[in-house]
């Protein structure tokens, strides 16, 4: 089965996503995800100028020797345009690979290990009773698992905090937002906001935080040890990860569990974490670190020290990373969550797909394949627009982590 022919497709149904299209010699074709939230055109130059042109006439049916034509041959290893450019490639060959003999994509991993996802949604409010009433909402749409962030007193904008109910989009601007942060305001007012959590909504519900790569390794132990009252289901990227071993200070602090690695692009990234069992939870997706050939390899490692998966689904990530996530999600043996932030409907008409929500949970269905097409004539009707991620400073002007 022969490549023979692939190409990038650019939309913007309300924000950007990058998408590849392989098609081959039999009439099957592919789809993967490429989408690199505010440099979404640094791997559609990756994919056009330097991949594409080296697939076409390969065979489809070699997906890990095409995984490591590309990560080998490029020489240039790992990061996020390169690992981007490799999971799309990649998650588009087991598309093909699943059609071809007619099977969802999940049983060619390995087949079923649970019936349906537990996934988490997004509430954020403005201030404490916002927050409130936004998880309570989320609970009454029958979720399980909620991830809860709020405005911070003093503080004008904080990380999380979306303008509408369901939606959340930080990229929002041509050019950066700039916020403004204070670590130590966060540090008083959060525990005050679990507390809240747990009085009005019990302790059946399934809590999560993100830091947003905030705290120092220090402040991040503070945090994780004020927040243990509260039972989290984790506290994620409470310190940068960059240098892994800044996870053994929190952890040694600290029994709230921790979760890790959506901005990772390989296992090199997670190593030290792993195998030192600082963390509980990796959170590398398949869009993020090379897809599923990738990911099922960290998953496997990780599974040697009892860390579950809990993989990235912000809504920069496309239906296709979804849909994608999702069969790995149902075969993945150690299992911990999905992330999921709902699409805009506008998306979802573009990304036409057989997954579905019900009562907490995400189902896949029997599609063969990954169960994710591209409408590509509704795709061209969107065309692309400049959106960046916002920044943030300390209150005296300093650069912070955003
Ligand atoms: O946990 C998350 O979903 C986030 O940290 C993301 O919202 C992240 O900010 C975006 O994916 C950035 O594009
Ligand atoms: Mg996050």
């Amino acid at each position: 089965m022969r490549i023979t022919g692939a190409r990038v497709i650019v939309t913007s149904p309300g924000r950007n996503f990058v998408t590849l299209k392989i098609e081959t010699d039999q009439g099957v074709y592919g789809i993967g995800d490429a989408t690199l939230n505010g440099r979404e055109k640094s791997v559609v130059a990756y994919l056009e100028d330097h991949v594409i042109p080296v697939l076409i006439g390969r065979d489809a049916r070699r997906i890990e020797d095409i995984w490591q034509f590309l990560y080998r041959g490029a020489y240039w290893r790992r990061g996020p345009v390169t690992m981007r450019a490799i999971a799309a490639v990649d998650v588009a060959l087991w598309d093909i690979k699943a059609k071809a003999l007619g099977a969802p994509l999940y049983d060619l991993l390995g087949g079923r290990s649970r019936d349906g996802v537990l996934v988490y949604g997004h509430a954020n409010g403005s201030d404490l009773e916002d927050t409130v009433e936004a998880v309570g909402r989320y609970i009454d749409a029958g979720y399980k698992a909620v991830r809860a962030q709020s405005g911070v007193p003093g503080l004008d904008l904080a990380y999380g905090v979306g303008r509408g109910d369901m939606y959340y989009e930080p990229a929002d601007a041509t050019l950066p937002t700039e916020t403004t942060w204070d670590t130590r305001k966060y540090l008083r007012y959060l525990p005050t906001l679990f507390e809240a959590l747990r009085k009005e909504h019990g302790f059946d519900v399934a809590l999560l935080h993100d830091g947003h790569h905030r705290m120092t390794p220090r402040e991040a132990a503070q945090l994780g040890k004020s927040l243990e009252p509260y039972d989290l289901f984790w506290l994620e990227d409470s310190t940068p990860a960059e240098n892994q071993e800044a996870f053994r200070l929190i952890r040694q602090h600290t029994t709230t569990p921790l979760a890790v690695g959506e901005v990772f692009n390989t296992i090199w990234d997670a190593k030290d974490l792993i195998q030192e069992q600082l963390i509980d939870y990796i959170r590398t997706t398949i869009v993020g670190a090379g897809g599923l050939t990738h990911l099922r390899r960290i998953a496997d490692f990780a599974s040697l020290w009892s860390v579950r998966t809990g993989c990235h689904g912000a809504t920069d990530l496309s239906p296709v990373t979804m849909g994608a996530a999702l069969h790995f999600d149902t075969w993945v043996p150690n299992f911990g969550i999905q992330e999921y932030m709902r699409h805009s409907e506008e998306t979802d008409a573009v990304f036409p797909h057989d997954y579905r929500f019900d009562k907490g949970m995400l189902y896949v269905g029997d599609t063969p394949g990954h169960g994710v097409d591209i409408d590509e004539a509704l795709a061209a009707k969107y065309p692309y627009e400049p959106r960046q991620l916002p920044v943030a400073r300390l209150e005296d002007g300093t650069m912070w982590n955003w």
